[in-house]
C-alpha cells in the first residue's frame, strides 16, 4: 500500500506538503495494523473541505499587503470540526491538512464530539505592527465566515496566535451575525467566555502524561530532568508544571536559540525575563548558557519535551537523542523514520495526539459553558482535564498492551477507529 493519498498526484493541492505525506503515512500504517476498509482510508486522507484565502491588509506604512489564509475541515461526522488557528511563514495548504487530520484523531481519543479542522496564515507574526495582526485576522474571519460557525467549526489558538487573536475572530464574527456568540471560538478571554484554565491546559496536560509515564518506568520526579523545544504557551506551561513536580529543567530552546544549566534553570525567573524582551525570547538569559539549537533534543535528560514545530525529529538525530521518555507536546515533531528508530531503543514515547490533548479538551469544556451559558471554577476544569487524560493515557497503554503495538500506534489506532466507526454506521462516509 502507498503512502500517498488518492487522486492524481500531480493535481493534489496537499501533496507538496512533507508534513500531510507524513499524516499519510501513519494514516497508512494503521490502516494496515488494524485492518481498516481501503476506501475509507482514502476518503480518512482527504479533507472533507478546504479554504484558501487571500487576506490583503493595509500595513503601517500604508502599503497594502496580501496574505495567504487557509482553513482545512478534516471531518465533520463527530461533530463540528474544531482545531487552532496558526500564523507561520512557511504554513501552507498541506499542512495544516496534516495538522487537521491529527486533530480528528485527537477528538477520537479523548472521545470529544468534534471532528478535526486548521487553519493557518502564512506570515511571520513578530514581523508584524501597530494595528497588522488585528487587521489581517479580522480580514481572515471575514473570508472564511461562510465556512464557520458555533456548530460547524471552531477556532482556538495555535502557534503565533492568542487569545487576543480568538477575541477579535469572537467581535467579527458577532458582528456579523448580530448577537454576542461567544462558542464561535474557544481560548478566549476569561472576560469574553473564555474557560478558567484553558491557557494552562495543554502543558497541564502534557505533565499529566508525563507522570503517568514515570509513575509505569518508577521515576521519581525529583530524580529527573527535562529538555523543552519551544517556550510559547505550551513548552512555558509545561516548565513550570514540571517544576512544581520536582523536575530540573537543564535546557530549553525557542526560535531564536537553546539555553542549557545542568544545575537546573530557574523557570520563574525566565518567565519574567522572557515576558520583559520584546522579542520573547529566552535568549540572553543570565542563568544559562548558550548552547547551539542542534545539541538542544540530543542533551541527556529524563523527559525531552519538544513544543514547537514538526518534523524536528528526523532520522538524522533520533539515534542521539538521550532520553527516557519523549512527550510530544507539539504536533508532529517526529517522523516516520525516526519513529522507526526510537522504536528500536528503549525510549517510553507519549505520542502528541494524545499528549498535548489538553488543549482541545478544555477547549470542548469552553464551548459547553459557552453554549450553555453556565460557566465552571477553575477547580472543576482542572479536575476534568485531569480525569480526562487520565483515561485516554491508560486506554493507549492498554491498547499498544492489547496489540502488541508502539504506543503511537495505539493511540493512532484509537483515534482512526473512533472516527471510521462513526462514518461506517452514520452510513456511506459523511
Ligand atoms: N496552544 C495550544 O493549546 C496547543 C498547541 N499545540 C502545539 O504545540 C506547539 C507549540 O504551540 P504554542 O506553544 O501554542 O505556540 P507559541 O506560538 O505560543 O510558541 C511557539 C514556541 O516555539 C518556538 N519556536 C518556533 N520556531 C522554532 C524553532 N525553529 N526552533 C525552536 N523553537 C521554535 C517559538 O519561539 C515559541 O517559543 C505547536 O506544535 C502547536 O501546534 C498542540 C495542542 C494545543
Ligand atoms: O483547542 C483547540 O480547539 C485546538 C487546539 C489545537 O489546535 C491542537 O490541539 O493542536
Amino acid at each position: 500500500m502507498s503512502a500517498m493519498p488518492p487522486g492524481n498526484p500531480a493535481s493534489n493541492p496537499f501533496v507538496t506538503s512533507p508534513t500531510y505525506l507524513m499524516a499519510c503515512q501513519q494514516l497508512r500504517n494503521v490502516a494496515r495494523a488494524i485492518s481498516l476498509d481501503p476506501g475509507l482510508t482514502d476518503r480518512l486522507m482527504t479533507p472533507k473541505r478546504s479554504q484558501v484565502v487571500a487576506i490583503p491588509v493595509r500595513m503601517e506604512d500604508g502599503r497594502t499587503e496580501t496574505f495567504v489564509g487557509y482553513r482545512v475541515q478534516h471531518s465533520l461526522t463527530s461533530g463540528p470540526s474544531k482545531g487552532g488557528l496558526r500564523y507561520a511563514k512557511n504554513v501552507d495548504l498541506g499542512e495544516v491538512a496534516a495538522l487537521a487530520m491529527w486533530m480528528s484523531w485527537k477528538c477520537g481519543i479523548m472521545n470529544l464530539p468534534f471532528g478535526g479542522a486548521k487553519g493557518g496564515i502564512a506570515v511571520d507574526p513578530a514581523e508584524l505592527k501597530g494595528g497588522e495582526k488585528e487587521r489581517l485576522t479580522r480580514r481572515f474571519t471575514d473570508e472564511i465566515q461562510n465556512i464557520i460557525g458555533p456548530r460547524v467549526d471552531v477556532m482556538a489558538p495555535d502557534m503565533g496566535t492568542d487569545e487576543q487573536t480568538m477575541a477579535w475572530i469572537y467581535d467579527t464574527y458577532s458582528m456579523k451575525v448580530g448577537y454576542a456568540c461567544p462558542e464561535i471560538v474557544t481560548g478566549k478571554p476569561v472576560e469574553l467566555g473564555g474557560c478558567v484554565g484553558r491557557k494552562e491546559a495543554t502543558g497541564r496536560g502534557v505533565v499529566y502524561c508525563i507522570t503517568e509515564a514515570f509513575n509505569e518506568l518508577d521515576i521519581r520526579p525529583e530524580t529527573a530532568t527535562a529538555v523543552v523545544q519551544g517556550f510559547g504557551n505550551v513548552g512555558s506551561v509545561t516548565c513550570e508544571e514540571l517544576v512544581k513536580l520536582g523536575v530540573k529543567v537543564v535546557a530549553v530552546g525557542d526560535r531564536y536559540g537553546s539555553i542549557r544549566n545542568a544545575r537546573g534553570i530557574d523557570i520563574p525567573q525566565l518567565l519574567n525575563y522572557a515576558a520583559r524582551n520584546p522579542r520573547k525570547t529566552i535568549v540572553g538569559f543570565p542563568g544559562a548558557e548558550a548552547i547551539p539549537d542542534a545539541e538542544l533534543l540530543t542533551t541527556p535528560c529524563t523527559v525531552l519535551v519538544p513544543a514547537a514545530l514538526e518534523r524536528v525529529i528526523t532520522a538524522e538525530n533520533a539515534g542521539q537523542l538521550r532520553c527516557r521518555v519523549l512527550a510530544e507536546a507539539a504536533n508532529g515533531p517526529t517522523d516516520p523514520e525516526a519513529d522507526a528508530i526510537i522504536s528500536n531503543s528503549d525510549i517510553f514515547v507519549i505520542p502528541d495526539i494524545l499528549c498535548n490533548a489538553g488543549g482541545v479538551t478544555v477547549s470542548y469544556f469552553e464551548w459547553v459553558q459557552d453554549l450553555a451559558q453556565f460557566m465552571w471554577d477553575e477547580e472543576e476544569v482542572n479536575s476534568q482535564l485531569k480525569k480526562q487524560m487520565l483515561r485516554a493515557f491508560h486506554r493507549v497503554r492498554a491498547e499498544a498492551k492489547a496489540r502488541n503495538f508502539g504506543n503511537r500506534l495505539a493511540a493512532l489506532s484509537l483515534g482512526v477507529q473512533k472516527v471510521a466507526t462513526e462514518k461506517q454506521k452514520r452510513g456511506l462516509y459523511p
